[in-house]
């Protein structure tokens, strides 16, 4: 991203908030044979932690290289103006806002205190939440945004960039309020979308459920998440988000009279609006969107046999960009969704047959 030498990350890391993001971290520096040193207000989760091989609790007199502030967006602010207080530490937040945390520590610590600071947001997570289920793996290829602000010192600046790359994600510096913008439309909005439509279910009658396919399950997949923690993301970036809101009640209301008026024309264009933003949307290693297309397999639910559907998609040369199971425990058999290259599609599907396997069309 830049051409100038980064900094080396050498640790020690100290991490606040071992939680699902803080404890991936912590796993990744832990990975790179780094002093990785854990904070967090729930002893259970430090534990778990430090169990799972994220490092070791925090003694008094530590003195890190580089903190990492992974606590619940509340707790941001006091806990990055805490670590800078309590060392000369770079110190970054992982926090989904931006632009409200920084002004809350701006208004707090001296000018040569807040040049260590440097926010910033792994654009990668999970529904899930707590250390168990941290990976290593949970940054690879993501984008992660690096939002300094005007007194930011270019080293600590480096030294964020040399985390991101070690973590195996790919850093976008970009300034904090343009950030809340746009995760406002790619991350914050689509969450609400989602629970409006999850809202949708929870008192539907089961026979409606039983009918339940993989396109309800795409698009409600991050509902599942910690009401809390969004409660509180939706908190930090409300100006942004009611940007957002207000286009899209004004598209509901022009939805709702297509559909009622049976105004074949306009719905079509409304559709159509929701074809171009899919095809918007970056590939995973933020080159152009490749057109793609899923092939659906029958997996037998015996140790090994998804290692060996892999194993032949490999050997038929047919590249994997994403994969779902959709694994029913009363059946014996799961259903693989591979999504590849659509122009790969067909000659995957013909070599998988002939190699025994059962595809769907
Ligand atoms: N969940 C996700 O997918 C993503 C979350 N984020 C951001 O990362 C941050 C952490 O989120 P998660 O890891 O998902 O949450 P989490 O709930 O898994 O972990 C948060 C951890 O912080 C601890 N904690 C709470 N208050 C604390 C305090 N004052 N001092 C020290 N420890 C404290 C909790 O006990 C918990 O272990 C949030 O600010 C969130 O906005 C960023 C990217 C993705
Ligand atoms: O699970 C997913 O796909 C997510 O999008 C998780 C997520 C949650 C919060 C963030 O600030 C960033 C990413």
């Amino acid at each position: 991203m830049t051409e100038r030498p980064l900094p080396a990350l050498t640790g020690p890391v100290e991490v606040v908030g071992a939680g699902l993001i803080g404890a991936s971290i912590a796993l990744v520096c832990r990975r790179l044979g780094l002093d990785v040193v854990l904070r967090d207000t729930s002893a259970e989760n430090l534990r778990t932690a430090s169990g799972l091989g994220a490092g070791r609790s925090a003694s008094s007199h530590e003195r890190p290289q580089l903190v990492v502030v992974a606590v619940p967006p509340a707790a941001i602010p006091d806990a990055i103006v805490a670590a800078l207080g309590r060392s000369d530490a770079v110190v970054t937040d992982v926090g989904s806002v931006k632009a409200a945390p920084l002004a809350a520590v701006a208004g707090r610590v001296r000018p040569t205190d807040l040049a260590r600071y440097v926010g910033s947001h792994p654009m990668a997570g999970s529904e899930r939440s707590g250390p168990l289920a941290a990976s290593a793996a949970l940054f690879d290829g993501r984008p992660w945004a690096i939002t300094p602000h005007d007194v930011a010192e270019p080293g600590a600046v480096g030294l964020v960039e040399s985390l991101v790359l070690e973590c195996g994600a790919s850093p976008r510096l970009m300034a904090p309020d343009e950030h809340d913008r746009a995760v406002a439309r790619i991350s914050h909005l689509p969450h609400l979308a989602a629970v409006l439509v999850a809202g949708r279910l929870a008192a539907a009658p089961e026979e409606h459920l039983a009918l339940s396919g993989q396109g309800v399950r795409d698009v409600t997949r991050v509902a599942a998440s910690d009401p809390a923690l969004w409660q509180q993301i939706l908190e930090a970036n409300a100006g942004a988000v009611l940007d957002l809101l207000g286009e899209v009640r004004a598209d509901l209301d022009a939805l709702m009279t297509a559909v009622a008026d049976d105004a074949g024309a306009d719905l079509v264009e409304i559709l159509a609006r929701g074809n171009a933003g899919t095809a918007a949307i970056p590939g995973k290693h933020g080159g152009p969107a490749r057109p793609t297309r899923s092939v659906f397999v029958s997996v037998p639910d015996h140790p090994g046999e998804l290692a060996r559907l892999f194993g032949d998609a490999g050997e038929i040369g047919v590249n994997i960009e994403d994969v779902h199971i959709d694994h029913d425990p009363g059946r014996p058999v799961g259903l693989t969704e591979l999504v590849v290259d659509r122009g790969r599609a067909e000659h995957l599907l013909a070599a998988l047959e002939s190699r025994g396997w059962t595809t769907h069309r």
